[in-house]
């Protein structure tokens, strides 16, 4: 194979929540660095995955979900987006089979039509209809916009993932690797670190806190070589929340809850970077931080 043969470039995934974009990112990817969940609307930012074959290299862009606005965050979630959109040679748009075509996609499908990579439609979850209902939902799909191509996939049970990556690549264009091989991430590890964190803060109580959690981590410590005993990473992270209220349910009852999210989170911190941690876990209250854009600013969005 020639050097000029080898295509790279990069794709991002959008739909509404809960269509399958992380999990479908993970089954292209084979490792997992976006954070799934059974719930709506838990990734938040762009993650990054890199997919190397022999003949091709797409860089996956796991994008928060669009959203109709209704706050700044809201907005500024909306910018990212359509931010992405501009990087990417390729868009993947998820309609899950198991739900019809509704206003909410008709939206999104406004929104893609305007950038000007190619949009694949990508129909998920085939698995968990009949074959009629995927033919029919494949229709509704046509109809609603002007797609480079229609793949019907499953993530879970492996239907087409190989299909769909053909399609994807065959819309990059012409060029060596982007990443040296190997490398599956690009995500900074302190933002990991902090995903993880809001994740485990929000198990459980996510229909009440919806979008109003956001983690900072403000130091990752290596242990003073003179003095210390044991290879124990130190982690300082800020936690805040918009109201006093939201405090009360992050720690709980005599800080229970509180306590046991930071074991979950130090769990999954030390499986991502494979040494053990302390974790020490502060929150605040940020009023309203969804809304002023210095705090925004300062909260990385
Ligand atoms: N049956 C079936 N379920 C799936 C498939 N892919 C994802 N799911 C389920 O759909 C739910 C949502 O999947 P996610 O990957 O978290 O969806 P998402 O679009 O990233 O969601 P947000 O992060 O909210 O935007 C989870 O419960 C998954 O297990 C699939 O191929 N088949």
């Amino acid at each position: 194979m020639t050097e000029s043969q080898h295509r790279s470039g990069f794709a991002c995934f959008v739909g509404r929540p809960n269509v399958g974009k992380s999990t479908l990112m993970n089954a292209l990817v084979g490792e997992k660095v976006a954070i799934m969940s059974s719930r709506p609307q838990t990734t938040r930012r762009a993650i990054r995955g890199v997919l190397t074959r022999d003949d091709a290299q797409l860089v996956v862009v796991d994008t928060p979900g669009l959203h109709r606005p209704r706050t700044l965050l809201g907005e500024r979630l909306n910018d990212l987006v359509r931010e992405t959109f501009s990087e990417v040679d390729v868009i993947g748009f998820c309609l899950p089979a198991d739900q019809k075509v509704g206003p909410g996609d008709q939206w999104i499908a406004r929104e893609v039509s305007e950038a000007r990579a190619p949009v694949v439609a990508i129909v998920t979850k085939v698995d968990a209809v009949s074959r009629e209902k995927v033919a029919e939902h494949l229709l509704a799909v046509s109809q609603l916009g002007d797609w480079a191509d229609i793949v019907p996939v499953s993530s879970i049970k492996d239907i087409q993932i190989d299909t769909l990556v053909d399609v994807l690549v065959k819309h990059l264009p012409e060029g060596p690797p982007l990443y040296p091989d190997g490398e599956v991430t690009d995500e900074p590890e302190d933002v990991r670190v902090a995903e993880l964190i809001r994740e485990a803060a929000l198990e459980g109580v996510r229909d009440e806190l919806p979008h109003s959690i956001a983690v900072v981590i403000e130091e990752m410590l290596e242990p003073d070589a003179e003095m210390a005993t044991r290879d124990v990473l130190e982690i300082r992270a800020q936690l805040y929340v918009e109201r006093d209220s939201q405090k009360g349910i992050i720690i709980g009852r005599g800080g229970s809850r509180l306590k046991e999210v930071g074991a979950q989170a130090r769990e999954g911190i030390e499986r991502l970077l494979g040494r053990r941690v302390y974790l020490d876990l502060h929150i605040k209250v940020a009023k309203d931080w969804q809304r002023d854009p210095k705090q925004l600013g300062r909260l990385g969005f």
